[in-house]
């Protein structure tokens, strides 16, 4: 039996099996196996060959962060590409106008936001229909998906569900924490799973235990301790045990209002993580460069921030910002040395920093200080006194370690010799 088949099997039984805690147990195997044949099928296709030409749409990474443009066709999202970066990616009237990726650059606050236009994508995508596995693999590579919708459409909720399932099938968690949960393998102390959490676990049934030990048993995780330490359901657990699951924000735009009726849009604005616009007339999309939603919220959703450096006795920097990600490497010190140079890091004495973050202007700060959005910071280097000292110190650490590990030797061998003698 293909893959393909014992995925239609499984869930055909999912189906056939009533929800409840009887059940429970039953269904979590399924759940798992099933998580594990769409990897599957996934990676076989990914391997080349099955569907589409075979031709990735290898897109180089560039600027800040990268927003992927996900949709069913015709909805919009070349129309937007165009009006929010210089890049014109042709538009028209009908389904698949665009048969590849389209890169453009949005310039936002001081930072380089890499906007991706994509072919349309279909029921089905996720299992090859259309390029449908070339375009979420380029929304799997994204720090943020943009789904558009037309808000004109029928059946748009049903749209907006069916695009979140082809994300999913693939292991795209969309606006999801990960689960606070540690599966860690055990060499010794013997088989078997221990669960613990710290919280009570209404969905894994009344033996949680149970429930988990068979959903380790489908991945071959036999012996190791699991620790919980929030509320989980099957599902999140079966994404920990995988592994290969991406959570990545999501925003969805509505795009189109202009053909509906106001009561119609003002539903639409209140579904979850949305907002509402026009490209053709501008609305909420390509307003003044500040103050436009679109533009706003994806700044949001990348959880972008922008640090302002300066020298000692000049005024900080204000053309050119530091762009940092929430979502990617944080917004701490460190990594604001990171991003500059490596030579920073190494040299870090002390920050000094003013804006939000700081509790006091300046307040000295270390590495792990997490920073704000428009916060101005100067990195006080170690002087060169105290470089030396640092070389002198490790140089003397490695001579003291070198000449005991010597005399441990020498100790040793005299040991063997009396043992002998
Ligand atoms: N009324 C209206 N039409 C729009 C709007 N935005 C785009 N369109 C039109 O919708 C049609 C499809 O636009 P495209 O930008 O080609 O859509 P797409 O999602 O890139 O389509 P594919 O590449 O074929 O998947 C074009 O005729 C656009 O002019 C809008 O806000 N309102
Ligand atoms: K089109
Ligand atoms: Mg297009």
């Amino acid at each position: 039996m293909g893959v393909m088949e014992k995925i239609k099997e499984i869930e055909a039984e999912m189906a056939r099996t009533q929800k409840n805690k009887a059940t429970n147990y039953h269904l979590g195997t399924l759940k798992a196996k099933l998580a594990k044949l769409r990897s599957e099928l996934f990676l076989e296709q990914s391997g080349g060959g099955g569907g589409g030409s075979g031709e990735g749409f290898s897109v180089a990474r560039n600027g800040d962060a990268r927003v992927a443009l996900i949709g069913f066709p015709s909805v919009g999202k070349s129309s937007l590409l165009s009006s929010l970066t210089t890049t014109e990616s042709e538009a028209a009237g009908y389904e698949f106008t665009t048969l590849t990726c389209i890169p453009g650059v949005l310039n936002y606050k001081g930072s380089k936001i890499q906007v991706l236009d994509l072919p349309g994508i279909i029921e089905g995508a996720a299992h090859g229909a259309g390029r449908g596995k070339e375009v979420i693999a380029v929304a799997r590579s994204a720090d943020a998906i943009l789904i558009v919708l037309d808000a004109g459409k029928e059946g748009l909720q049903k749209h907006r569900e069916i695009l979140e399932r082809e994300l999913e099938t693939v292991g795209i968690r969309l606006n999801e924490k990960p689960p606070d949960v540690t599966v860690s393998k055990r060499k010794t102390g013997g088989g078997g799973v221990r669960f613990a959490s710290t919280v009570p676990q209404p969905h894994l049934g009344p033996e949680p235990e149970k429930v988990v030990t068979q959903i380790l048993r489908e991945y071959k995780i036999t012996a190791c301790d699991v620790l919980a330490r929030e509320e989980i359901t099957v599902d999140q657990l079966v994404d920990v045990v995988s592994g290969n699951r991406e959570y990545k924000p999501c925003l969805y735009l509505y795009n189109k209002i202009d053909t509906v009726t106001i009561e119609e849009i003002d539903q639409l604005a209140r579904m979850p993580h949305s907002i509402v616009g026009s490209v053709a007339e501008g609305f909420n999309i390509a307003g003044p460069m500040e103050d436009d939603l679109l533009k706003q919220k994806i700044w949001e959703y990348l959880g972008l921030t922008r640090i302002y450096t300066k020298r000692k006795g000049s005024p900080p920097d204000l053309v050119e910002p530091v762009i940092l990600s929430q979502i990617r490497k944080g917004t701490s010190v460190k990594s604001l040395c990171d991003n500059i140079s490596s030579e920073m890091l190494r040299d870090f004495n002390y920050a000094l920093v003013w804006g939000k973050s700081a509790k006091h202007a300046p307040q000295r700060c270390g590495l792990t200080h997490n920073l704000d959005d428009e916060d101005v910071v100067q990195i006080v280097p170690r002087t060169v006194k105290q470089q030396q000292n640092d070389r002198n110190y490790t140089n003397l650490a490695q001579s003291f370690a070198d000449k005991h590990a010597k005399k441990r030797l020498e100790a040793k061998k005299q040991k063997q010799a009396r043992l002998r003698g």
